[in-house]
């Protein structure tokens, strides 16, 4: 039994109930504009810090103690990029250049030599471990979040063997062999399933799957190859929890997949995080009456522009989002980047619940 919960709004506003003040949490909030951060990365390497458990837990509450009271919500600190380490391949992580893959997939033929069906437990049980241990730790401050990668963007990641500009090569790969595409789409899907239903049973408490390259698909392509298996993780998730009796709400957040707003209020997630390029008021109208919660959507470059944008952005966000009370979870467009000051930050989460509280 892990400690009683002191503050749930996250959950509340997750599952469409009107709250006292719209939630926030921001996307990478353990991270690199963390001075905190950078003293333990300075002792181990990226994946090191994932994979020790005592480590993990640090960094998720690092943001959580420094912001005492303000976020709403505490992610588990790890990387989407450990679903394909689980599958088989190398994954580092390089210095200032991001996550890079020394043997990327390069044709179909590179999918046998993947585990089609990873023992979770034994590949990832370090996670797990970190989530129970945080849980513990948070002493029911605020909720744990756990998450994964979309397959899209998983896929992407394999086959470009770290970042991309233009997706070339992923992309390729989707209209060269939509097959074998399928095949890897639904190998990394069963094996997300399982991952995160995992992390549930350790702990989580609300889910985020991050399709942070949906927008780089055209909306048939997104359709095809990104929205089905996003459906399956879904429904996948939530019928293996059914059957001991849990419910956890989900969130898929899929950057740039405007275009498709109103198929994803259809899909099954409790939550849909929204990035800057759509508008509040907007993605209200496209939602109509369907119980769906919005999470976003602050462009994270504002937090450069000093207090008085800060301020104002945050209020007309708040303010689009029909107040806020219902249906509408504070967060920013996508990750918070690594030069920010973390004092504007807490200036950000302040205005948050100030015009949160207000409206
Ligand atoms: C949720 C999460 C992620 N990574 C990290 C976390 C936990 C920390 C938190 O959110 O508080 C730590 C996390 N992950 C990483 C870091 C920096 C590592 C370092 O110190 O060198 C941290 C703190 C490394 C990483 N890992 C990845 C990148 C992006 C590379 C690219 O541009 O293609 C990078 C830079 C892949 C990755 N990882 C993640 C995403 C989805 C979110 C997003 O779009 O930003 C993606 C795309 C998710």
């Amino acid at each position: 039994m892990y400690p009683s919960m002191k503050n749930d709004l996250i959950i509340r506003a997750a599952r469409g109930e009107t709250v006292e003040r719209p939630p926030v949490w921001i996307m990478r909030q353990a991270g690199r504009y963390l001075p905190e951060y950078h003293k333990v990365r300075s002792k181990q390497s990226f994946f090191e810090m994932c994979q020790t458990p005592e480590t993990s837990c640090e960094l998720t509450l690092q943001p959580i103690n420094r912001f005492d009271g303000l976020l709403d919500a505490a992610i588990i600190f790890s990387d989407i990029l450990v679903i394909p380490q689980a599958l088989g391949m190398q994954v580092v992580m390089l210095e200032q250049k991001g996550p890079h893959f020394p043997e990327p997939l390069a044709t179909p033929e590179d999918l046998e030599k993947l585990e089609k069906v990873p023992n979770i437990p034994a590949k990832l049980g370090y996670v797990m471990d970190a989530i129970s241990l945080t849980r513990e730790n948070l002493d029911g401050r605020v909720p744990l979040l756990g998450f994964s990668g979309a397959p899209w963007t998983i896929m992407a990641y394999m086959i470009e063997g770290g970042g991309s500009k233009t997706f070339t090569k992923a992309k390729s790969w989707l209209f060269r062999y939509p097959e074998a595409s399928r095949r890897l789409l639904n190998m990394v899907t069963e094996a997300t399933i399982v991952y995160l239903t995992q992390q549930v049973y350790a702990g989580a408490q609300m889910l985020q799957i991050f399709d942070s390259w949906a927008g780089e698909l055209s909306p048939q392509d997104f359709l095809e190859f990104s929205y089905p298996y996003l459906v399956r993780i879904c429904e996948g998730v939530k019928k293996e929890l059914n059957k001991s009796k849990r419910t956890v709400p989900m969130i898929v957040y899929p950057k740039g997949a405007w275009y498709a707003l109103d198929k994803l209020c259809d899909s099954g997630y409790d939550v849909i995080g929204l990035d800057w390029t759509m508008d509040p008021k907007e993605a209200v109208r496209i939602r109509g009456d369907r119980r769906v919660t919005f999470q976003g959507n602050l462009d994270p470059n504002i937090l450069y522009g000093g207090r008085e944008i800060i301020e104002s952005r945050t209020k007309e966000m708040i303010e689009g989002f029909k107040g806020g009370k219902q249906g509408y979870i504070i967060n920013l467009g996508h990750g918070i980047t690594p030069g920010v000051n973390p004092d504007d930050v807490r200036f950000f989460l302040e205005q948050c619940h100030k015009y949160g509280s207000q409206t």
